[in-house]
C-alpha cells in the first residue's frame, strides 16, 4: 500500500469514527428513551433519558432483565407484543390512549404540572443481525404528556359542555329539548321491548299566586326547591326534566302505572311538606300530577305525553295537590 492509500483509508476510518461517536453521542443525548432488549428481554442499552427519569446509570442496569428491574411492568401483556415483534418482524406501538404509560416516570414539565406522571407512546422495532434474523427489540418511549393533556382537557371541556346544553339553569333538571329526546328513548325502547314505563307530569298549584305575593324571585326559589325534591327521588334510570315554567315531567324507565302512582304520591307528599323559606317568609307549596303508562293504541310519544297533560289538567280540575292516572 503506498502513503496516499494509506492516508485515504486513515481518513475513512476517522470520519467512520466520527459518525459513531456523533451517533453514540445522540442516543445519549436525544430527548427520547431509547432502550434495547436481548431475546429474554435483558437490556443493553439504556440512554439518558432513561436514566434521567428513572434515576437508573446505564451502567448499572446494563445485562439486567427489564420485567425483574421494573416488577410494576404489566409484564404479561408487554411480553406479547415484544413476541410478536420477534416472530412478525414488524414494529408495534402503544398509545397512551391504550395504556397512559409503560415506565413510571414523574412529569416536571411546568406547563403541564396538572399531570403526575409522564404520558408515553412507545414503539418496538425489531433489531435484525447482520444475517437477517431479529436478535433484539428496541423500545423508543416518546414524552407526550403535553399532547395528552390538552387532549384530555378538551374532552372533558367538550363533556361538559355537553352537560351543560342538556341543564336547566334555574332547576338543575334536564331542560326541555333533552328531556323529550329522554322520554322519546324511552318510548322506543318500550315499542322494541314492551318494557313498562310510565310518564308524569306535575305542576306547582296556584304559582302565579306564589310570584304575586312575594315576588319573581321567591317563585324562583320555589321553583329550584320543588326541583330539589323531584331530584332527590329519582332513581338512576328516571328521567326528570322542566317541561314549562312551573311544570315538570319524569320518565320512569321500567315501571307501571300503579308503581308511578306510588312515587308520585310519595312526591307530591313530600313537597306539600316543603317550608321555603324566602327573605324570612316561609311559603308553603301543593303540586298536582298527572300519569300515564303507555297504552297499547298509542303510537307516538307526543299522544303519550299528551295524554299525561289531560291527567294532570284533570288533577287540576279535581281540586289540586292531587295525583291522576290517564283511563
Ligand atoms: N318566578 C317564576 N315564575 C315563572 C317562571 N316561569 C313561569 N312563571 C310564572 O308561572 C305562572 C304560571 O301561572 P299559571 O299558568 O296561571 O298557573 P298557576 O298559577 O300555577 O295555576 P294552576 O297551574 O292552575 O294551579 C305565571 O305567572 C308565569 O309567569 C319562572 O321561571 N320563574
Amino acid at each position: 500500500m503506498d502513503i496516499r492509500m494509506a492516508t485515504d483509508q486513515k481518513a475513512v476510518d476517522n470520519s467512520a469514527m466520527n459518525e459513531l461517536h456523533w451517533l453514540i453521542d445522540m442516543v445519549q443525548t436525544i430527548e427520547v428513551g431509547l432502550v434495547v432488549l436481548d431475546r429474554d428481554y435483558n437490556i443493553q442499552l439504556w440512554n439518558g433519558f432513561m436514566e434521567n427519569h428513572s434515576g437508573v446509570t446505564p451502567n448499572s442496569i446494563k445485562g439486567k432483565n427489564l420485567f425483574e428491574q421494573f416488577d410494576y411492568l404489566p409484564a404479561k401483556w408487554l411480553k406479547q407484543k415484544m413476541e410478536s415483534v420477534y416472530l412478525l418482524k414488524n414494529r408495534a406501538f402503544i398509545s397512551w390512549e391504550q395504556r397512559p404509560f409503560i415506565f413510571q416516570f414523574k412529569n416536571y414539565r411546568p406547563i403541564t404540572g396538572r399531570a403526575d406522571f409522564m404520558y408515553q407512546n412507545v414503539t418496538l422495532l425489531p433489531l435484525s443481525s447482520l444475517t437477517g434474523e431479529v436478535t433484539h427489540i428496541s423500545m423508543i418511549v416518546y414524552d407526550v404528556t403535553d399532547v395528552a393533556i390538552n387532549k384530555l382537557q378538551l374532552k372533558s371541556a367538550n363533556e361538559r359542555l355537553e352537560y351543560l346544553s342538556q341543564i336547566d339553569g334555574l332547576s338543575q333538571l334536564f331542560n326541555r329539548r333533552h328531556w323529550e329526546q329522554c322520554l322519546q328513548k324511552e318510548f322506543d325502547r318500550h315499542t322494541r321491548y314492551g318494557s313498562e314505563t310510565s310518564l308524569v307530569m306535575l305542576d306547582i298549584d296556584h304559582f302565579k299566586a306564589i310570584n304575586d305575593t312575594y315576588g319573581h324571585q321567591a317563585g324562583d326559589r320555589v321553583i329550584q326547591n320543588v326541583s330539589h325534591t323531584i331530584k332527590k327521588s329519582l332513581r338512576e334510570t328516571d328521567c326528570a326534566g322542566r317541561y314549562g315554567g312551573e311544570e315538570f315531567g319524569v320518565v320512569l324507565a321500567n315501571t307501571p302505572a300503579v308503581n308511578a302512582r306510588f312515587f308520585a304520591e310519595r312526591l307530591r307528599k313530600k313537597i306539600e311538606k316543603l317550608e321555603i323559606l324566602y327573605e324570612e317568609q316561609l311559603i308553603k307549596v301543593t303540586i298536582s300530577i298527572g300519569i300515564c303508562d303507555i297504552k297499547p293504541e298509542v303510537n307516538d310519544s307526543d299522544t303519550w305525553l299528551s295524554q299525561a297533560d289531560q291527567a294532570l289538567y284533570q288533577a287540576k280540575e279535581a281540586g289540586r295537590n292531587c295525583t291522576i292516572a290517564y283511563e
